[in-house]
Formats: C-alpha cells, structure tokens, sequence
C-alpha cells in the first residue's frame, strides 16, 4: 500500500541551489573565454594589471594554482591553439597535449620557436623551400626514436605542446614522398568527357579533353568563365561524382587506382571550409594528422616509423624499409625533428600568423576578425603541400586576392613545381604579366572544347601560325588576355580591337578539331614507337639513343609531326576524329544513372598493373580510423570550446528556463490538489527537451557543409566523424539537460527520492538527446536550413500532440491515428515521468479539504476512474475527514500509462539508436548525393 507524502514543502532546495550556481559559474568561465576570444587587445592589458599587481610587493597575487586554470585563447596576434576543456573533452585535448598547463607570463609573447641545432637555414619564408630545413620546432622524443612507442613527436608551440600523431614520420615520409617522386612523373588524362544530366536534358561540358602534367612544372587551366575548367579539375583529381565522365587517366603510363592515386595528390578548392575559430596552426595540425600517414593495427608494431609507404607497400617492401628506417633512426638518435606544419606555414609565408584565428562568421552570425582573404588562401595551399603530394590541383588559387597577394601565392606555387618537383595545375582567371610568365604548360579550354595544350611559349604561336588569328601585343595585351578574348564567342565582340577573332560555336569547334588532331597524333605516335621499342627489347633488340618526342612533347615551340609514321596517325586520326566526340557523347547521355556512375570511375580500383601508384591492398585513407577519430574529436571539442555562444549561451539558456518554470510551480503543494500541476509541469518539462535543440539548428547546417567538404577531400572515414561527433558533443548536451532537470526538480520539489530524480532526468536527458538527433538528421537530410527547420518542427509538432496529454488516446476521434503515438518519443517520455511521478503514490487529501476547482478537474479529468471518483469518495475527499487520500496511480491507469521505468528507458534508448543510425545513413547518402 503506496504512503500518503508526509513533507509540508516540496521544494529541494539542496538539489537546484547548488546545481544553478555550477551553471552560472560554469557559464562565466566560458563567457570570459569569449572575451579572450573576441577581444584580444583588451584581455592582454587585464593581464598586464593583473600581472603589475602581482609583482607590486606586498600587493594580493594570484595563486598560480589559479592562474592556471584560467584558459588562455587570445593572446597576442590571435589565439593560442592550446585550449582547456571541461568534461569528456579534456581527456583527449590532453592525449593531444591541447590543454593548457600552464599560463606563464610570458606565454603571450611567444617564445621564439625552438631551431634545430643542425638547421643552417634562417627564420622567414623561402619560396619552394618545403623539404628545406628550417623552422623546425618540434622535437622528438629523446633518445631513441623507436622507443618513443607512442609515435607522437611534441611540438612546442607558444611554449606550450601540441602533440600530433606520427609527427617524427613527417620529414621521413616527405623525403619518402621525394624518392616516390620520380623525374618522370606523368599524369595522362585522354579524351575526357563529362555530360551532367539537367532539366532541360543531357549538358556535355568537356568533349574529347586530352593532356598532361609532368612533374616539375607548373600548368595554368585557362579559359573562360564556363568553360568547364573547374569540372576538368575535379575529374584530373577524382572528386567528381555527379554526371557521367568518360576518357583514362594514367600515372606514367598506368591506369590509377583510385585511393593510391589520392595519396599522390592534394585538391586545393576554390573555397575552403575552414573552423573559424581554429587557429592556422591548428588547422594546419588537424590535416596534418588526417594526412600524414599512420599505419593501420595491422601494421602499428612493425611500422615504428609510421610511413604510408611501409603502409602501404608489399610485406617485403614493407620490411626492407622498415629496417632502412630503423638504421636510419638509429643514427639520429638525439636528433630534433622537423615540424612539417610549422614548415608548410613557412613555406606559404603564414608563420607569423600560426595562432591567429581563421576567422569568418561563426555559425550564430557573429563576425570573428582572422586571417585576410590572402592569408586564408595561402592557409588552403598550406593544407594542400602538406602532405607533400606529387600532384597539386588547385580551383582558383588567386580568386579574391589583391594583385601582390596572388603574386605571392603563385610564386610559392612555382617554387614547389621548379624545387620540389611536384607538378601544378591551377585553374586560373585572367592572370596578371608576372603570374603568367611564372606558368610552365597552360591548356587552353573554351566551351568544353580543348583549343590549346602545351608550353606557354607555344599557345601564340598555334593560335597565330597554325590558326590564322593575329596577335599584336601593342593591341591586344598579355597573351594570355587576348587568348581569353579569342575564345569567347558568346558575346559580341568590338571588330576594330579585335581584328580577325572567334565568334561562332563552329570555329571553336574548327579551332578544338585542328588541335586535337594535332596533339592525338603525337600522342598516338609516341605510343606506337613506344610500343614498338617495347617488341624490339622483348625481341632481345637493342634500341640505341632515346626516343624522339612527337611534336607536343618536345617543349618550347609547337612543330608539326614530319614523319612517315607521325603522317600515318595523323591521317588515321582524321578519319576517327570527327564522330569520335559526338560518339562519345552520345554514348555518355544515353547511359543509365547507375552506369553512369560507374563510367565516372576512371580511376581503377585494384588494378594491379600500376607500379608505385597502384596496390589493390592500398587502405581508403592515409591515416587509420582511430588516428582519425582522435584528431576528428580534437577538432570537435575546439569547436565545442571555443564557440561561446554554444557553450555559455546554451547553458545559461537551459538554466534559466528551468529557473523559470522552477519559479512558476515552486514549492508544489504535496497534497491531492497538486495533481493538475504536476501533469502540466511534466508536460512542460518535457516541452522544453524538444524545443531547446532548435536554438543549435545553425550549428547543425554548419557541421553538415564542413562534413560534405572535408568527404569530398576523402579526408577521413565517415565513422570515424561521427564517432568523434557523439563523443565530444553528448557528453555537453547531456550535462546541460541535466543541471535544467535538477533545478527545476528541486524548485518544483517534485516526488523525493533518488531513484525518483534519477529516473526523471534520465528521461527527461534521453528526450533532450533524441530531440537533438533528430534536428541533426533534419539539417543533414534537407537541402536548406528552413528545409531543416520545417522538417523539425514537424517532428516537434507531431510529438507533442501524440504525448498522450492532450488527449486519451481511447478519445482520439478517429481511432486508428492512435496507434501513431508508438512513434511518438514523447508518448514514451510523458508516460514514463507519469508513471515516476503518480505511480503507486496516495496523496492526502488538503487540509481544507479538496477544492472544487481541483474536484471538478478530476471529475472531468477522469470520467471512467471509478476507484477514485465514486460519489461517496469524491464526497470524501471534498470532506476534511482525517485519512482521506488520493491514488494517484488512477490518473495515470486514466491515461493508458502503465509502462514501467526500464522498458521505457529501453524504448527511449532504441529510439535515440535509431535516429543515430538515421543520421549516419544519411550522412552517407548526402555526400553521395551533394558532391560535384
Ligand atoms: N553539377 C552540375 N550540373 C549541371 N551543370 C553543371 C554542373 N557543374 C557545372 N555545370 C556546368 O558546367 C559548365 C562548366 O562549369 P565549370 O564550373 O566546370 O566551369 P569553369 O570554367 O570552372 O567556370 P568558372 O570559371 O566560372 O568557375 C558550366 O556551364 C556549369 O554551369
């Protein structure tokens, strides 16, 4: 038999009090990060007072105890990448050794970064010096290499450490990356073809594209607005994925494979995506520790070293440089290390702006002062050249930057094609007279159409010589210019400037023909001789010398092919050339959508016959799923930290309407007359679970683009995102959720008890949690925040009136819509706080007996609850007499809630699965569906 509850007062108030003030102080922690964060120049003349009073004798100090837990974000130019984090983050902000230990005076200078012993090299930038030896400042665990276990290097930084997975690996895999870097790296791309599928029908922007990219030089993508320069780009690095693509792609002579090709390039998008509140050398970090490589458990033991090639390489190759490793390192046992990313930010001219913030608009609107537009570029090809890739494709490098900036950038460009060998290809937009003699090749694209591939030198000569069309620089200007302006023919164009030019579709077409049949002739040519000489060596013949090029392929000026065999292509090719694109088209066009996919592949995935680029072992990514998930959950909790307004803001938001909803139903009566209150406080209550998420809804729309980019970059597993996602976001959420359930508990001073709290909250947090599920699922399904915030409130909507309280469910007008309450979460949730609040519990009945406001609710309330409302016992409860009680439990037998505690957790937990499962799917579909 339940007991009647004896307490005068509901109210407990050792539950809330202590709880409101852990919020605030809590809150205020994060507000003065905020401060730190928005205003540097202020917060570093507070710690200047702070620190005169400190040395002013007999002043107060500050203990340093205290002084330390203070965490510091913005001193100086910008922020410190260390940050301090609370709860679940901490842990791994401190495996990465992100956490703040200290916060010593001078931290705010920047000590001068740490120089090797053996680096001749002088501070300040070198242009094309990434595999130089300067500015190293991380240093590597004393002593033996291998015996640093762990395989992490220390990175000092601000004097502060920033550990990065496998840093010691860093310069070996860059001079791995060299050696793999042969002379003669070639990259083919052949008659590309890409038709996107609109509206209005089949859209062919590239037909028939051929070229390459030679390492060592740098190569400008030329052409006008449209003319399919960025979807080339996106084909040469395997990023696309819509539209169906045609042609072959081969790495000195071999097909690629798909994910060995992507280890030996770097996209540089034409927008980046970078975390605002990141600081360079933290974004810098993040790549670093999703690029460089790591092995996988498979090979953690034998691969000390961590070096994508041991990783990836053949088991004997695997051991033989694995022992070359261990004697390497073994000669340079107390050597200091090099830092790659204080490096790449030598190299692109950044490191003065290592803690400086990127900047940008937070996902809340607010503006954060960062890095210019061109410091934001040069951080993009920062992250591109970090992995020192033998091929650098890059949309766009100087879009946005002022004339000098783009100079700057392009000349860094250059240094890495000329000094390190890479091979660069840029897509670029009417370069300036210095950016354009610093280009090598330039392929020239109009309309789709290929109308020049080969040397710079080359492009007036053809145009002019072969083509006819004039060039007067007096006139015309830059070369490049007057190219741009002769290719255009959607626009009418000024006859007396231009002289003879191109206007029509069908002298493009004339001009691409002419080319082509030039350019695959010689291609063709070299492979037939090619071939030829491969027969002759089989057939145990010696070739002597080296093989003549075709016309293309000599440099300096276009010749035509003279030979007997260069004349028989050409002749040959005539004949196939003019079908061969409309062919091609036709055929990509009327592919259907899932061949189409499949055609797209140029890359090869576990083809065999590719040297070093190919390895049907190769795995996805260059980094393992738990070097991703640590460095995806580093970033996760920076943003988590470092964004006020989601961390102070959304805390003090939640305790404040738990104070006020604490302060509308404060100290509830304890007899039978407090019944209707208690209903609509739980109804409330959980009211503001599902409504809270909401405030985040940008936050979500945020996640989403920078999940899309970095996927679309094959940055990381998709797991391994949303892994570090839940880790470092639940935890957060849970905590907030919880201090709103306490207060409002305890002010309320709903039913006493620690399993009584503890399962109120635990529902009250699961409801919060699958709320924000759901929201998360929203802004990743839809297209568009709106779309997010409809589909969302829908979800609310259809929640709320399935709760079971506005309604009995035996009351819904048309029954069969009652069994959609099973999908209702809060059906579930309102149920189970019902069932914790009035299962099983008598309230006695008020003193003054019950009032006929609340005997008229429950007579209308519970019309079928017989027990309770006979008229004898209503008359009784009316009455004063002594003993007189209330089983609550008929309130909730009323309402159809008998579900007890544990399965209703266990249906709320299914249901938060459930949604998780949802989101990661469609994760995986979006960035299927929203890639280029
Ligand atoms: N996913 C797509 N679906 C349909 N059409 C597309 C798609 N992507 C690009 N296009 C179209 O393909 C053509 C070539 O686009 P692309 O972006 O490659 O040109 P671009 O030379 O890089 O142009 P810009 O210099 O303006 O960036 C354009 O007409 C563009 O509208």
């Amino acid at each position: 038999m339940a007991q009647t509850d004896p307490l005068q007062h509901s109210v407990i108030p050792a539950l809330w009090i202590p709880v409101a003030v852990f919020t605030h102080v809590f809150a205020a922690l994060w507000l003065l990060r905020a401060f730190q964060l928005m205003q540097p120049a202020e917060w570093a003349k507070i710690k200047k007072i702070l620190r005169l009073r400190r040395k002013t004798p007999g002043s107060s100090t500050v203990p340093s105890s205290e002084a330390s837990t203070w965490p510091v974000l913005a001193t100086g130019p910008g922020v410190q990448p260390n940050v301090n984090v609370g709860s679940s983050c901490s842990s791994s902000l401190q495996e990465w050794g992100a956490t703040s230990s200290s916060t010593d005076s001078n931290s705010s200078k920047y000590p001068p970064v740490t120089y090797p012993s053996s680096s001749s090299s002088t501070a300040g930038s070198e242009v094309g010096s990434i595999d130089g030896d300067a500015h190293a400042v991380a240093v590597l665990p004393a002593g033996d290499v291998h015996a640093a276990g762990a395989a992490k290097a220390t990175v000092l930084h601000a004097g502060k450490q920033l550990y990065l997975p496998h840093q010691h690996s860093i310069q070996h895999h860059k001079q791995q990356q060299q050696q793999q870097q042969q002379p003669g790296l070639r990259l083919t791309w052949r008659s590309i073809g890409c038709v996107y599928k609109t509206a209005a029908g089949s859209k062919p922007v590239l037909h028939d594209v051929w070229g390459e990219a030679a390492a060592g030089e740098m190569q400008a993508l030329l052409g006008p607005s449209g003319a399919g320069k960025s979807s080339l780009l996106d084909i040469l690095a395997q990023r696309k994925a819509t539209g169906a693509v045609a042609g072959s792609l081969l790495l000195d002579g071999q097909p690629v494979t798909r994910s060995a090709y992507s280890r030996r390039i770097a996209y540089v998008p034409q927008d980046d995506n970078f975390s605002p509140i990141m600081t360079s050398l933290e974004v810098l970090a993040f790549h670093a520790a999703m690029q460089l490589p790591g092995c996988s458990s498979k090979h953690a033991q034998a691969c000390q070293l961590q070096d994508v090639a041991v990783c990836t390489g053949s088991p004997e190759a695997q051991q033989q440089q694995q022992q070359q490793q261990q004697q390497a390192a073994s000669k340079r046992h107390s050597r200091v290390g090099e830092l790659a990313v204080q490096e790449v930010l030598n190299t692109v001219g950044l490191s003065k702006h290592a803690s400086t913030l990127v900047g940008g608009r937070l996902p809340g609107g607010l503006l954060l002062r960062g890095l210019s537009s061109g410091e934001r570029r040069r951080l993009s090809i920062a992250v591109g050249v970090l992995a020192s890739p033998s091929i650098l494709f890059l949309d766009e490098p100087t879009s946005g930057l002022d004339s000098f900036a783009a100079l700057s950038v392009m000349s860094h460009l250059q240094g890495l094609a000329h000094t390190s060998r890479n091979a660069v290809v840029a897509a670029i937009h009417q370069p300036r007279s210095a950016i354009w003699s610093l280009f090598d090749k330039v392929t020239l694209l109009a309309s789709g159409l290929l109308i020049y591939h080969g040397p710079t030198s080359g492009m007036v000569p053809w145009l002019s010589g072969q083509l006819g069309y004039s060039y007067e620089p007096a006139a015309h200007g830059l070369a490049s210019d007057w190219a741009l302006d002769l290719v255009v023919v959607e626009f009418a164009k000024p006859g007396a400037f231009h002289a003879r030019t191109m206007t029509t579709l069908a002298e493009l077409q004339a001009a691409a023909n002419t080319f082509k049949l030039q350019y695959v002739c010689d291609q063709l040519y070299n492979d037939e001789r090619q071939q030829q000489q491969q027969q002759q060596q089989e057939a145990g013949a010696t070739v002597q010398g080296s093989l003549p090029g075709g016309p293309f392929s000599r440099g300096g000026s276009v010749e035509l092919g003279t030979g007997h065999l260069s004349q028989q292509m050409h002749h040959r090719h005539r004949q196939q050339n003019s079908h061969a694109t409309q062919q091609q088209e036709q055929q990509l066009a009327e592919l259907p959508e899932q061949q189409q996919q499949q055609q797209q592949h140029l890359g090869h995935e576990g083809s065999s016959s590719s040297s070093s680029s190919s390895s049907s072992s190769s795995p996805a990514y260059r980094t393992s799923w738990l070097q991703q998930y640590r460095a995806l959950t580093w970033r996760e909790c920076v943003k988590v930290t470092r964004n006020p307004a989601d961390v102070a803001g959304r805390l003090l938001t939640f305790t404040w309407v738990a104070l006020l909803v604490g302060l509308i139903y404060y100290d509830l009566p304890t007899d039978a007359g407090s019944i209707r209150q208690r209903l609509n406080l739980l109804f409330a209550t959980l009211c503001f679970f599902v409504l809270m998420p909401f405030v985040n809804m940008s936050l979500y729309t945020e996640d989403k683009g920078s999940y899309l980019a970095d996927r679309a970059a094959g940055l990381y597993a998709p797991s391994a995102y949303y892994a570090a996602k839940v880790t470092a976001t639940v935890p957060f959420s849970t905590l907030t959720a919880l201090c709103a359930g306490l207060v409002q508990y305890g002010m309320t001073g709903m039913r006493p008890g620690a399993g009584h709290i503890f399962g109120h909250c635990s529902i009250g947090v699961l409801t919060f949690l699958i709320a924000v599920q759901v929201l998360h699922l929203s802004a990743t399904l839809t297209p568009s925040q709106d779309a997010s915030f409809m589909l969302g409130i829908g979800w609310t909507t259809f929640n709320l009136v399935l709760s079971g309280f506005f309604i009995p469910y035996k009351e819904i007008r048309f029954a069969p819509l009652a069994n959609l309450r099973f999908l209702s979460a809060l059906h579930y949730a309102f149920e189970g706080m019902v069932q914790i609040e009035l299962g099983g519990r008598r309230f006695a009945c008020p003193a003054a007996g019950l009032d006929s406001q609340s005997a008229a609710f429950l007579t209308q309330l519970l019309p079928g609850a017989a027990s309770l409302l006979s008229p004898s016992r209503l008359q009784q409860a009316v009455g004063t007499q002594q003993g007189c009680a209330v089983d609550s439990s008929a309130v909730a037998a009323y309402f159809g809630m008998s579900r007890r505690f544990g399965p209703t957790i266990g249906i709320l937990l299914g249901y938060l699965g459930l949604m998780h499962a949802a989101t990661f799917a469609a994760l995986l579909l979006v960035a299927r569906r929203e890639r280029r």
